[in-house]
């Protein structure tokens, strides 16, 4: 059997979690006797936290901190009374799921969580769906579900001045989990209203609209849904007479496209859409592989991302985006050992895609630009294994990635730019989080690694003529 031991100055936190504990232990082994399949061991974190909000509720005694705990989780919103048809299958299914975690047998049981109906279950249900944030790793992995009361209070916007994050903070040892942080991603003035994105904007308009009406309950009327002006980059396409200027992609609505430079119209309108149809079926199945199978996941993206591009979409665009960034972080897990140059030129051509796609539609700051320029910058940064032999400026300049001391020169502009915007981000008191400060490290190297090569250089130059002289 495996285990897992608190750390002895984590003692507190084991008492704490302790009374919880019990009840969750129990659980999780009925749980698992019961799974179909292997897969389904363990329940999802969204019924795992509902859990633990069930058992603090049903904590009783003298122990104020459950009692408010509990009562600022009842003062959330619930949208129980106008839950939207599409979103009753994933409300039904939680609580299906709970009753089963918690091993009730009957609606009268209920009461011991201090719930007299289903109705309760149901609101229950509601608060947690609309008040959770996803915890993520340093990288922005999502690895659980959190509930916070506060942080809650958010509203939304789709231009979000600020992010919620969990840095490790400077001062925590590295032991310690790092803590919930709300950033502001530019000065936020007084009185104005501080806002997050509960959801992805890389995702065009319809997508952002459909997702909060399904999981919030809202039409979001922030200032980019609401804008009518010029083509949104997360649904543009290149100029047909490559003008340099960009036309709103086509819809169903609406397949009839001009060039806002040039006004040239569009003439593939059917092609793109299907493209884009393609994409879209392409990307979910591909996510859906992602773990299961990447080499097949990896075969859809590098065969969908070459139609997409060639119906003129940009890398801004979805779905074309969505692929670009699988593709590279799949091409980065596929590393072969050791590394082949081709390899990892790959990658950092799909790195640098996916960098210039999100630059295109997210604010200067976002954490999940500052993460992307940093894996682009330590991948530029990585050993050559067969560094190409010296071309000629003109060809070197038609190159990408550079060889040579240019691609050092280019990965140390991307880290520092990276740090930037990590700082940003994950807030300048956080050094930019824990990838802020491993990016440091790395610029640090690479200042040294640049400067003994630049030495070397102006010790070849300076020995070069008496060598010349030389009979
Ligand atoms: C996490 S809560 C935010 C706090 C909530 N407004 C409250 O008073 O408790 C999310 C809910 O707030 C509302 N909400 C958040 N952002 C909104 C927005 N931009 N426009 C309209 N309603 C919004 C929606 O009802 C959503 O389900």
């Amino acid at each position: 059997m495996k285990s897992v031991s608190y750390d002895s100055h984590l003692k507190v936190c084991q008492n704490k979690d302790w009374a919880i504990h019990k009840r969750e232990c129990t659980a999780l082994q009925e749980w698992a006797k019961a799974a179909p399949s292997p897969e389904l061991f363990v329940p999802s974190d969204a019924v795992r936290c509902l859990g633990r909000l069930m058992w603090s509720r049903q904590k009783k005694g003298p122990d104020s901190t459950w009692r408010l705990k509990t009562r600022e989780i009842d003062a959330m919103q619930s949208h129980r009374a106008s839950l939207q048809e599409s979103s009753f299958e994933l409300h039904t299914h939680l609580s299906h799921a709970l009753v089963r975690y918690l091993g009730i047998g009957s609606s009268e049981e209920l009461v011991q969580f201090g719930s007299s109906s289903p109705r309760d279950l149901v609101d229950i249900i509601s608060r947690f769906v609309t008040n959770t944030f996803s915890i993520t790793t340093p990288t922005l992995t999502p690895i659980g579900a959190s509930v916070s009361p506060t942080i809650a209070l958010i509203n939304h916007s789709c231009e979000p001045n600020a992010v919620v994050v969990f840095p490790r903070a400077s001062e925590t040892p590295s032991t310690h989990e790092p803590l919930m942080q709300v950033i502001a991603l530019r000065n936020i003035e007084p009185e104005e209203e501080i806002l997050t994105s509960y959801i992805d904007t890389t995702l065009p308009k319809a997508l952002r609209q459909s997702s909060l009406k399904e999981t919030y309950n809202f039409e979001c009327s922030c200032p980019l849904c609401a804008s009518m002006v010029g083509p949104d980059p997360r649904e543009s396409v290149f100029c047909p007479k490559t003008c340099g200027g960009t036309c709103p992609a086509p819809t169903d609505e609406s397949d009839v496209c001009r060039c806002v430079k040039c006004g040239a119209v569009v003439k593939n309108a059917d092609a793109i859409l299907d493209a884009v149809g393609v994409g879209q079926e392409g990307l979910d199945k591909a996510t859906a592989l992602q773990f299961k199978d990447p080499v097949k996941a990896k075969q859809l993206t590098t065969n969908l991302i070459p139609i997409l591009t060639s119906s003129g979409l940009t890398p801004s665009s979805h779905p074309l985006l969505g692929l670009i960034r699988l593709h590279q972080s799949l091409l980065v897990e596929s590393l072969p050992s050791p590394i082949t140059q081709e390899a990892l030129d790959d990658a950092i051509r799909a790195a640098t895609r996916s960098n210039t796609g999100l630059a295109a539609v997210l604010q200067y700051g976002h954490p999940v630009r500052g993460i992307a320029l940093a894996e682009l910058g330590k991948l530029l940064a990585v050993d050559e294994p067969t560094p190409r032999e010296s071309a000629t400026p003109a060809e070197a300049a038609l190159l990408y990635p550079p060889s040579g001391p240019s691609r050092l020169k280019l990965a140390y502009q991307t880290l520092v730019r990276a740090r930037n915007e990590l700082l940003v981000g994950f807030g300048t008191v956080n050094e930019g989080g824990q990838v802020g400060k491993d990016v440091r490290e790395n610029i640090v190297a690479l200042e040294k690694e640049i400067g003994v090569w630049k030495q070397g250089v102006k010790n070849v130059l300076e020995d070069t003529p008496k060598l010349a002289r030389k009979p």
